[in-house]
């Protein structure tokens, strides 16, 4: 399903200022696999979503979704793989648009073929039913500004978008830490409803080691540019934080710096 092999990127190379961000990735993703991934700040992280999404090219390495090569694909020819949501939930929907103008972009940039933008009766109703999945009412708000919901509700379209065509690879990039956390457990909450309605495979970046370990079938642990730990879909399951802890003061001999990932 997903296939990163050896994946190198270097920012800055040559100067003072360079950066190995990834450093040899090798990760390998079965269909409805639900990774989720911790690590430091600059771990590299948003890097390795980057080059799965296209918005950044390996330097070295390859990337394979559903058997295509996409290395070097650009980020709009890959769209129809994949479904992302930000952090931000002002990123992933247009604020002047409506609801079901959102929702009429997002379905047609996953479609192989043609823009086709237009809402017919047969899309409204689509639209309609995929919205009542959220359970706040907006099936009944097509025609509402996007730019008029709360953050949370925002953030909730957002992931319908990436979701409701049922993309290869989901990518979710701290998608709930810039909400409250009422907020931020609805949206947990409804993560998990959508990825396993459609058993979609998923991988999902945050710092809040409670939501990985609560979240998805394995776990990996990045590290200045490395997957240093790989939790398997068997030992995930009954992992506490004090053990992911553990693991990494004995992987890098060293103490966890772990203030945002426990209050995350
Ligand atoms: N465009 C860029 N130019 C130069 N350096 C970059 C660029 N993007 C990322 N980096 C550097 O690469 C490293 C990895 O960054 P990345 O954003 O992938 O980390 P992260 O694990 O997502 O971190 P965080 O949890 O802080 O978001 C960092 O040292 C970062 O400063």
């Amino acid at each position: 399903m997903l296939k990163l092999d050896r994946i190198n990127k270097i920012f800055n190379e040559g100067t003072p200022d360079e950066k190995i961000a990834l450093d040899n990735i090798n990760l390998r993703l079965a269909p409805g696999d639900f990774v989720t991934i911790i690590g430091s700040n600059g771990a590299g992280k948003s890097t390795m979503m980057n080059m799965i999404s296209g918005a950044l090219m390996p330097d070295f390495g390859s990337v394979t979704i559903d058997s295509n090569d996409v290395t070097r694909l650009p980020e709009y020819k890959r769209a129809h793989f994949i479904g992302r949501v930000f952090q931000d939930p002002m990123a992933g929907t247009a604020p002047a648009m409506t609801i079901e103008e959102n929702l009429a972009i997002a379905y047609s940039r996953n479609q192989k073929r043609g823009l086709r933008f237009g809402v017919d009766k047969k899309r409204r109703d689509f639209f309609r039913t995929s919205l009542e999945r959220l359970h706040l009412n907006l099936e009944n708000r097509l025609t509402a500004k996007v730019g008029l919901l709360s953050g949370g509700e925002r953030q909730a379209l957002s992931l319908l978008m990436a979701t409701f065509t049922k993309p290869s690879i989901l990518l979710l990039d701290e998608h709930t830490a810039a909400l409250d956390p009422s907020r931020a457990d609805l949206i947990t909450k409804l993560t998990k409803e959508l990825v396993e309605a459609d058993n979609l495979t998923t991988l999902m970046v945050t710092h809040n080691m409670q939501q990985a370990l609560d979240l998805g079938n394995r776990l990996i642990m990045m590290d200045k540019g490395q997957i240093i730990l790989e939790v398997s879909e068997d030992k995930k399951p009954g992992l506490t934080i004090p053990d992911l802890m553990t693991e990494f003061e004995h992987i890098r001999g060293e103490k966890m710096n772990s203030d945002r990932a426990l209050l995350g």
